[in-house]
């Protein structure tokens, strides 16, 4: 069974590349890579023994896109293409705009002509605006702060629309907490272009002398040790909680549009986060606190129980295996993707 994934050289998506040759499926996937190196794929067949038929195609180039449905039979579709940094997306929202609801529109577009109507699509707790008490559940009202997040929540609407209108559209919306660690191969992991935005990509660059030290935003949370306090997932976890989607998809005579956390269901702050990983690499991690960022939150978590009753998938990895893992990755790969192959 062909699967087409968009963005598959990214974070996410090579690591469920990873999980979707484990599990036998031909892989086909389609990314411009903006944010993501052809590398990755070596790698991918370094952990396998297979590979993935790889395209280098711009969502936004419907006609290059529609060329790579003509010349494979692919039945379902795993979209996690797009641009995914919260504080860009204030300084250049059109272009975020852009990239992501037009080339999600193609895609849709595209499935259509070709009768492919299984979608796996990468939302994110960020849906779940400021406003909402926590855990976050899957019936909550949704908004959000940023021009990234509202492209989230606007996929989101396109695709009830898109069922509503026509119900041969069976859709997966996964709402991702914090994936963070890597694969336990150490071979492909996050690898981020310039200062990391995120936590443990931070970390991860301190702890091998990238970065002098971390700044932790905001002290004076309403928060027990006065940090933010997030829900971490290990991209593994995450990567396995795509196919048990994908499965749901193929197996159900009715077809449904149904978006599912996926997340923890426990929440660690900045600084639990910082001695897990001191434990787990063996190296010191100096901080400051700082002042909050902002548009962050306090805290947020999630009820993850319609994901284990419906889908069958709950995380089975620790805060302590993302550190090793992430520490795995980056003490091996200091330079990322341009390091050489150990
Ligand atoms: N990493 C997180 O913290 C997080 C959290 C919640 C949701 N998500 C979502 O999950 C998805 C994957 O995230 P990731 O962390 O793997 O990001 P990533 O940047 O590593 O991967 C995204 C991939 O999409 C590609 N891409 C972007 N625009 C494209 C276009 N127009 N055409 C073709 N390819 C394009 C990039 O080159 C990249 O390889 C994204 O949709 C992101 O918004 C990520
Ligand atoms: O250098 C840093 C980076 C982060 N933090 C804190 O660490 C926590 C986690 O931050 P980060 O890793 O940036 O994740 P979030 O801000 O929670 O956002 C991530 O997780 C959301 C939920 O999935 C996604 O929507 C976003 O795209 C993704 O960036 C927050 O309390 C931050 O204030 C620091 O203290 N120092």
């Amino acid at each position: 069974m062909f699967v087409l994934v968009t963005g598959g050289s990214g974070f996410i998506g090579s690591h469920t590349c990873v999980e979707l040759l484990n599990q036998g499926y031909d892989v086909v996937v389609v990314d411009n890579l903006c944010n993501s190196s052809v590398e990755v794929f070596q790698r991918i067949e370094c952990i396998t023994g297979k590979s993935v038929f790889f395209h280098q195609v711009d969502l936004l180039n419907k006609e290059s896109l529609a060329r790579v449905f003509e010349t494979y039979s692919i039945q379902a579709v795993i979209h996690f293409a797009g641009l995914k940094a919260v504080g860009e997306s204030t300084q250049i929202p059109l272009n975020y705009y852009h990239n992501n609801l037009t080339g999600t529109l193609n895609l849709l577009d595209v499935m259509a002509q070709n009768k492919v109507f299984d979608l796996v699509f990468s939302s994110s707790a960020t849906v779940y605006g400021e406003n909402n008490p926590i855990p976050y559940v899957e019936h909550f009202p949704l908004g959000s702060t940023s021009p990234y997040g509202r492209t989230k929540v606007m996929i989101e609407q396109f695709l009830k629309d898109a069922y509503a209108s026509d119900n041969r559209w069976n859709v997966s919306v996964l709402r991702y907490f914090n994936p963070v660690g890597a694969h336990p191969s150490g071979l492909i992991g996050e690898d981020p272009n310039g200062i990391p935005n995120n936590l443990m990509p931070f970390i991860t660059q301190v702890a091998v002398g990238k970065r002098e030290k971390l700044n932790v935003f905001g002290g004076d949370y309403p928060t027990p040790d006065g940090t933010g306090i997030r829900d971490y997932i290990h991209v593994v976890d995450l990567a396995l909680g795509h196919i048990k989607a994908l499965e749901k998809l193929a197996s159900q005579t009715e077809k449904s549009i149904d978006a599912y956390n996926l997340g923890a269901g426990v929440g660690y702050s900045v600084l639990d986060v910082v001695k897990a990983f001191e434990k787990a690499s063996d190296q010191k991690i100096p901080y400051d606190i700082m002042p909050r960022r902002a548009g962050d939150i306090a805290e947020f978590y999630a009820n993850a129980e319609k994901a284990l009753s419906e889908l069958g998938w709950q995380v089975s990895l620790s805060l302590e295996d993302m550190c090793r893992d992430a520490w795995n990755w980056q003490s091996n790969n200091p330079d990322g993707y341009a390091s050489k192959l150990k």
